[in-house]
């Protein structure tokens, strides 16, 4: 792939050329609804996203991410709020008008067309040159392993190579700002994973805009440069990968990404270094500092990679090795503690080899405790 800039960079014809810093655009929502009856698909959602990020929204079924995509597209209008694309506002102009690029998780090539018109299709409708549109469709095929394949229809292409056609024709007019929902939904795990960094070494080749929807927490980690938490028509929280791991704003962030373990307690101390958190089933956990008052109802949440075995006396707490699997380098533990209705899920690489019945200790740093009000849970 390393031609890929030549290729998508080369002077455009009929198209406006990029800029040499890279082809993306700032995009930015100001608070974007939109309604469908009583219900509140997208909810006042507002974002900045720079030129040449990668941003992904995240969220279950339901939550709002494809409404949100749709009305950046211009397939869905919104009630209210405005959608920006570098200096020019969007929000009421036709799809076609906004200059972005799609790809959706059905492939939507044409069925009529081989995969060569398919991808010209886009730069015939910009009024390319023929000889520029041949030339680009097969650079474009090239880049993407597919050279060869111009003259075959999409049914002669198996998933993987759809997709990458429809990738091709998404990119082939080098649009600023390309929205992908869902695009590798349908691809086995293997394909997925290699069509992630591909996906990923165009987009940072060419600096492009790229918003992202999926519901899979790893493909979101994996591409984004940010990523938008999202739940019931609102955005949860806005933020780098690290950051939304490390640092959730919510319950339900620390849940969707990090699988989070929630130990409820309370508060029986809180200092400049760290909060000393007594916990209900018995303990005291040691969380970074947090600005709630002494005796205040909280939920400690520690993910189940950052908590570790230790012996019983070492631990803020202990339990009795119930559950053991290993995953590939990884082995899950679930620990039954008195007092705790669920288990508590340890993850720790394969070398450890817990036993059933095993009691041991459990540990974690203050700085991996993260304390959430109980208020409203
Ligand atoms: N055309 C429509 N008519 C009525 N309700 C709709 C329509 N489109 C979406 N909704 C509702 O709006 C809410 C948000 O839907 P949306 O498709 O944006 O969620 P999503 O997060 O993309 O979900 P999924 O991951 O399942 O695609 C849901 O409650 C959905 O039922």
């Amino acid at each position: 792939m390393s031609d890929i800039r030549t290729v998508l960079e080369s002077p455009a014809t009929g198209a406006g050329s990029p800029a040499q810093a890279g082809i993306g655009k700032p995009l930015s929502v100001v608070s974007l609804r939109k309604t469908y009856g009583d219900v509140v698909a997208v909810d006042e959602a507002s974002m900045e996203i720079a030129a040449g990020e990668f941003v992904t929204f995240l969220g279950a079924s339901g939550s709002g991410k494809t409404t949100t995509l749709m009305m950046i597209a211009g397939f869905a209008e919104p009630d209210s709020g405005t959608i920006t694309v570098g200096d020019r506002d969007v929000t009421r102009l036709a799809p076609q008008k906004r200059n972005l690029g799609f790809v959706f998780q059905q492939y939507l090539l044409f069925p009529h067309m081989t995969v060569g018109e398919n991808i010209a299709f886009p730069l015939q409708l910009r009024g390319v040159s023929k000889a520029d549109v041949r030339r680009r469709v097969g650079e474009t095929l090239e880049i993407v392993g597919l050279a060869g394949y111009g003259g075959r229809y999409p049914r002669e292409l198996s998933g993987g190579q759809q997709q990458r056609v429809a990738l091709c024709r998404a990119l082939v007019y080098r649009p600023p700002v390309v929205l992908m929902d869902e695009p590798l939904g349908a691809l086995d795990k293997k394909l997925r994973d290699q069509l992630q960094v591909e996906i990923k070494a165009i987009q940072r080749e060419l600096g492009l805009t790229v918003i992202y929807v999926t519901h899979d927490q790893e493909e979101a980690l994996v591409l984004s440069d940010r990523i938008a938490v999202m739940r019931d028509g609102l955005i949860d929280q806005f933020d780098t990968p690290r950051e939304l791991f490390e640092r959730p704003k919510t319950p339900f962030v620390a849940d969707f990404l990090g699988a989070a373990n929630f130990l409820p307690g309370q508060v029986e101390e809180t200092a400049d270094e760290h909060t000393l958190v007594r916990l209900e089933h018995g303990g005291v956990l040691r969380a970074r500092p947090h600005a709630f008052a002494r005796g205040a109802a909280v939920d400690a949440a520690i993910q189940p990679g950052r908590l570790r075995a230790c012996t019983p006396d070492e631990g803020f707490c202990t339990g009795t090795v119930e559950t053991v699997t290993y995953v590939g380098t990884l082995v899950r533990v679930g620990l039954r503690l008195a007092g705790l209705d669920k288990l508590l899920r340890i993850e720790a690489p394969a070398g450890w080899a817990p036993i059933a019945g095993e009691r041991i200790g459990v540990k974690a740093d203050a700085q991996d405790v993260n304390l959430f009000g109980t208020e409203g849970r």
